[in-house]
């Protein structure tokens, strides 16, 4: 899939732009606050139905503005599709696809797949497990619409089972706390196979990659820790088990006014060359080993969907070395890129690649060689 072609409007710094994007690589060179993230931005928002950056839809339109507009044409195998938000201060924002209007945010999801790689990425392997959970949840609610649903229930019922483990008014309390115990685990149980799943697949692909992106220096390994041990991997078994480790600590819970076992507390373990990249890797390799992850979930989301997403990558190119560098560049021949930079990218490099580049100055954003 790619995007053809993106319209905004008093959209953060764009007033009004409409650009037609090369189907491999999009270089936008621009200095520092000039609107490349806002760009991509705009593109990860027609995918996701909201923001990475704010959860405050009215952020994303233009100061001096009262409404806001998206507007991208996505094509992909077999059909195309226009996609359309509509922003207004104080309005729930309207989503359309090929004029058809969707209430909800969840319907826009697994139309068009991206997969952003930003500074901030580095937060996934340097920072606690809830950056690797949101990480994990994000990337496989993109490929199985029915996870994001299923999560969504496990954690109102979480929320609903911790205010009802502080308040304790009920006479009834342990045989209610059955009920949330039992549905808790039920949801659990298929969030915990999902992600086992997804991380066995991710493992195999990312240490391919990241063997690629290091010269075969590093060695990458990726490993699923649950708050509580699995041993087998069939669902009813982890479905018993939680229950049994949520009945066997209720009275600690009842002490805290929260919940210590199930898949909010779970973790996934990055190690490079066998030892913890979180603890004793270097920030280059912390980074590699981020790109590395975003990189095979690029071939994941090919491999269940049958279509490569777009690649975001947001000022990264430049952090890479000249070995790291050269074999992004060999990825964008098969998928959509859309680069931002701050300096000008050596075009030498990419030369033979089928791209535009572009200057991006306060919101305009001009056409500077294509071919
Ligand atoms: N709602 C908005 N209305 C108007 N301008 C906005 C709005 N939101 C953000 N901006 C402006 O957009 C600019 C930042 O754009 P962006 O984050 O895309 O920068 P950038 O080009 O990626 O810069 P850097 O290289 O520093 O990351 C800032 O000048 C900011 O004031």
């Amino acid at each position: 899939m790619y995007v053809d072609n993106i319209r905004l409007i008093n959209f953060r710094n764009y007033l009004n732009l409409n650009i037609e994007l090369n189907k491999k690589l999009n270089i936008f060179v621009g200095n520092n606050a000039q609107g490349k993230t806002n760009l991509l931005e705009s593109i990860y928002i027609c995918a996701n139905g909201k923001s990475y950056r704010t959860s405050k839809d009215r952020e994303l339109i233009n100061l001096q503005k009262s409404k806001g507009y998206i507007g991208l044409s996505l094509a992909k195998e077999r059909f195309s599709k226009l996609i359309e938000l509509k922003f207004e201060r104080d309005v729930k924002k309207r989503i359309k696809v090929n004029k058809v209007e969707y209430n909800r945010v969840s319907e826009l999801i697994g139309i068009l797949n991206v997969v952003i790689f930003s500074p901030e990425d580095l937060r996934l392997v340097k920072e606690g497990p809830m950056e690797r959970r949101a990480f994990l949840d994000g990337e496989i609610s993109q490929i199985k619409p029915k996870y994001k649903y299923n999560l969504a229930r496990y954690n109102k019922i979480l929320m609903q089972r911790n205010n009802f483990l502080k308040n304790r008014l009920n006479s009834n309390f342990y045989n209610l706390l059955d009920v949330w115990d039992t549905q808790l685990s039920q949801v659990g149980s298929s969030i915990i196979i999902e992600r086992v799943n997804f991380i066995n697949k991710l493992a195999i692909i990312s240490k391919d990659i990241h063997n690629k992106l290091t010269g075969g220096i590093e060695e990458l390994d990726l490993k699923y820790l649950p708050s509580f041990d699995i041993d087998k991997l069939e669902i009813e078994e982890i479905q018993l088990k939680l229950k049994d480790m949520l009945q066997k600590n209720i009275e600690k819970d009842i002490q805290k006014g929260n919940t210590e076992y199930g898949p909010h507390r779970d973790d996934l373990d990055i190690l490079i060359n066998g030892i913890s990249a979180r603890t004793f890797g270097s920030q280059g390799q912390q980074r590699t080993a981020a790109l590395s992850l975003k990189l095979a979930e690029v071939e994941l989301i090919k491999n269940e969907i049958g279509e490569y997403p777009v690649l975001l990558l947001d000022d990264v190119f430049s952090e890479l070395d000249l070995n790291r560098r050269k074999y992004l560049i060999s990825t964008f021949k098969d998928i959509q890129t859309i680069i931002t930079s701050t300096d000008d990218i050596d075009l030498t490099e990419l030369k033979g690649i089928d791209k535009k580049v572009f200057y991006i100055r306060q919101g305009e954003v001009v056409l500077q060689e294509e071919g």
